[in-house]
């Protein structure tokens, strides 16, 4: 994805290109065992201008995920509105949505599975067949069209996960802790990748992650959730493009960083048994 890569002069030309995501008085809940009912989310108000990165982090289990499937137009919140660009959000190509797993179809291959993104736009085979290799070619998987997902390693399976997000040109990206599975190395050249891409193209983005150092490499925004509210909003007000390595020795970003783990130890010792750090019980500065 090198080719995507802004330039200093690209990201001051900056100019909003996404649609607002906006959650106005959301609740949602669902059936739980002996007939009981979990809230997820309860009363969210969260308003994600166009073209802003917003990261949510929080323990497990407190109603991220939830978010973005109401975002995406995949469950309907019990009250309250979400809106994408002002109307009620429908799954299809100008959403991205990317999921930690991949979802890849096993038995499609690359180029396949990416187009499956098309397959309901509408656009001529021609089309819908030159849009994939574009996009696989962004995201360096051009050789690797023929291949099937079991062929991949982690990283490659999740930069076609993120091709078939991209490939519909979406303007709003739900990312659901797209790099937790992958290896130190992979993820850290995905968050590259990511800051390249949203920088050049500045869509809007919801981006759900465990990590305090990936949300506030990434984002502008980060929301902090605890027991299905939002508890902390926080401004990341640090410049872009953002060179990772430059940006974690920056006054601001250590800062931020300290006031984020203050309200995340707050929390942890409000409930001691959340797991804060996610399914696996490792933690992730
Ligand atoms: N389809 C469902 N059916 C029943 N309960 C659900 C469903 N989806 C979510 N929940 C419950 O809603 C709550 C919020 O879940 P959600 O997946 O949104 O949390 P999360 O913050 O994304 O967690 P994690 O960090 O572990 O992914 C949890 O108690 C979960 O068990």
């Amino acid at each position: 994805m090198t080719e995507t890569r802004t330039s200093p002069a690209s990201a001051a030309a900056y100019r909003p290109t996404g649609r607002a995501i906006r959650f106005s008085g959301v609740s949602k809940g669902f059936a739980a065992p002996k007939g009981a009912r979990t809230t997820a989310v309860h009363a969210i108000d969260i308003e994600v201008p166009s073209s802003q990165f917003v990261a949510i982090v929080g323990p497990s289990g407190c109603g991220k995920s939830t978010l973005l499937r109401l975002a995406d137009g995949l469950i309907d919140p019990d009250t309250g509105a979400v809106t994408i660009g002002g109307n009620a959000p429908v799954p299809g190509p100008d959403v991205g949505m990317v999921f930690q797993n991949f979802r890849l179809i096993p038995w499609r291959n690359v180029a396949d599975n990416v187009g499956f993104a098309l397959e309901t736009s509408g656009l001529g085979t021609g089309t819908r067949q030159r849009r994939v290799a574009e996009q696989l070619d962004k995201v360096g998987l051009a050789q690797w069209a023929q291949h099937y997902p079991a062929q991949l390693s982690g990283g490659m399976r999740q930069r076609v996960a993120l091709a078939r997000a991209l490939v519909g040109k979406p303007d709003v990206l739900l990312m659901d802790e797209p790099f937790a599975n992958l290896d130190a190395q992979t993820r850290e050249l995905m968050q590259e990748d990511l800051l390249a891409l949203f920088e050049a193209q500045r869509p809007t983005v919801l981006f759900v992650t465990h990590s305090v150092d990936e949300a506030l490499l990434l984002a502008d925004r980060v929301i902090v959730m605890g027991a299905g509210a939002v508890l902390d909003d926080i401004l990341v007000d640090l410049p872009r493009p953002r060179i990772p390595d430059a940006v974690r020795q920056m006054p601001a970003y250590i800062a931020l960083r300290a006031h984020l783990w203050t309200q995340i130890r707050r929390l942890v010792l409000a409930e001691p048994s959340s797991a804060f750090f996610g399914r696996h019980g490792t933690v992730q500065a």
